[in-house]
């Protein structure tokens, strides 16, 4: 039987998820979302046929699964409001950066399968990249079902280890938006250089997709794929030396790190233990 699920707080990243499974085909009317703003309720009911509501324990009166959508800073009043209407038998998915499975399970108050979940915006064209960690009271059909849910929408890893949903968050949750920012700064140059913004837009975004697929399509060394391209004293050489020279390793590390330090900031600064 097809599992009704509720959004809880529909934004980018719950639209992004239930667009993604409805284009693949998950029925609207086994979709629930909340949002306090009326216009918006109606948009996502026109728009995508699912059923809006402005009440969160009425979702999670008639929901299977519940997908924690809301802002990290969000969460713990979010839940504790409807957590009087938690039952045993429910799924609860978080997507929110930083909050731990333990703060999730002392505000659901009670013991039921939690999995915290941190996916990316691609999920809305079924191109999504999630990483998923599930705690003690999950069993092996829920995960699978996680599984499940998250592959209609993409890809998905398990972790083992809830340290390492740090490590996922810089590698895939906030990495589109590294990606969308060198996109907007090689269509700069492009424009700047005399070409107009949609051709240096189709250009760069079919390298970066083209370069992509060749990444997960093709089993060689991403090092091999590069050096295919760089013909010593070649156009691409100078590109490149030109990033070594800026040091892109430090860059991105320190890009990479910024986005871990935050993340656990917020674990620290939304946990439940310091109530
Ligand atoms: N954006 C991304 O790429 C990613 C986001 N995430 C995580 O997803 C979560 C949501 O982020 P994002 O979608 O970007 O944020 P948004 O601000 O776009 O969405 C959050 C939504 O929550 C709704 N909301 C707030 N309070 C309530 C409430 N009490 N009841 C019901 N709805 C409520 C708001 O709608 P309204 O005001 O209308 O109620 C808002 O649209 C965050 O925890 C973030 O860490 C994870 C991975 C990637
Ligand atoms: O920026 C954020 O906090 C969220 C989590 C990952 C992507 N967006």
């Amino acid at each position: 039987m097809t599992a009704s699920i509720a959004f809880i707080g529909v934004g980018n990243m719950a639209r992004s998820i239930f667009s993604g499974m409805l284009a693949g085909g998950y029925p609207a009317d086994k979709i629930i979302g909340t949002s306090r703003t009326p216009e918006k309720r109606d948009y996502y009911h026109e728009q995508y046929g699912i059923t809006m509501l402005a009440e969160n324990d009425l979702a999670v009166d008639q929901a299977d699964v519940v997908v924690l959508c809301v802002k990290p800073a969000q969460m713990q009043s979010v839940v504790e409001e409807f957590a009087d209407h938690v039952r045993g038998d429910q799924l609860f998915i978080s997507v929110a950066a930083g909050i731990e499975l333990d703060s999730l399970a002392y505000w659901l108050g009670r013991s039921v399968a939690i999995v915290r979940s941190m996916p990316n915006t691609p999920s809305q064209l079924g191109a999504g990249m999630t990483g998923l960690i599930a705690n003690e009271h999950t069993s092996p059909a829920q995960k699978t079902q996680v599984s499940e849910l998250f592959s209609s929408i993409g890809h998905s890893v398990w972790v083992d280890d809830e340290a390492h949903m740090h490590t996922v968050t810089s590698l895939s949750g906030s990495a589109p938006a590294y990606f969308f920012r060198f996109l907007e700064a090689m269509i700069k140059n492009g424009e700047q250089q005399g070409l107009d913004e949609a051709t240096c837009r189709a250009l760069a975004s079919h390298a970066m997709f083209g370069a992509a697929r060749m990444v997960m399509e093709l089993d060689e060394p991403i090092s091999q794929l590069r050096q295919n391209i760089t013909s010593p004293m070649g156009t691409t050489e100078q590109a490149l030396l030109s990033f070594e020279a800026s040091n892109i390793d430090k860059i991105v590390a320190e890009a990479m790190m910024a986005c871990v330090n935050r993340s656990k900031e917020m674990a620290e600064d939304f946990s439940a233990k310091k109530d």
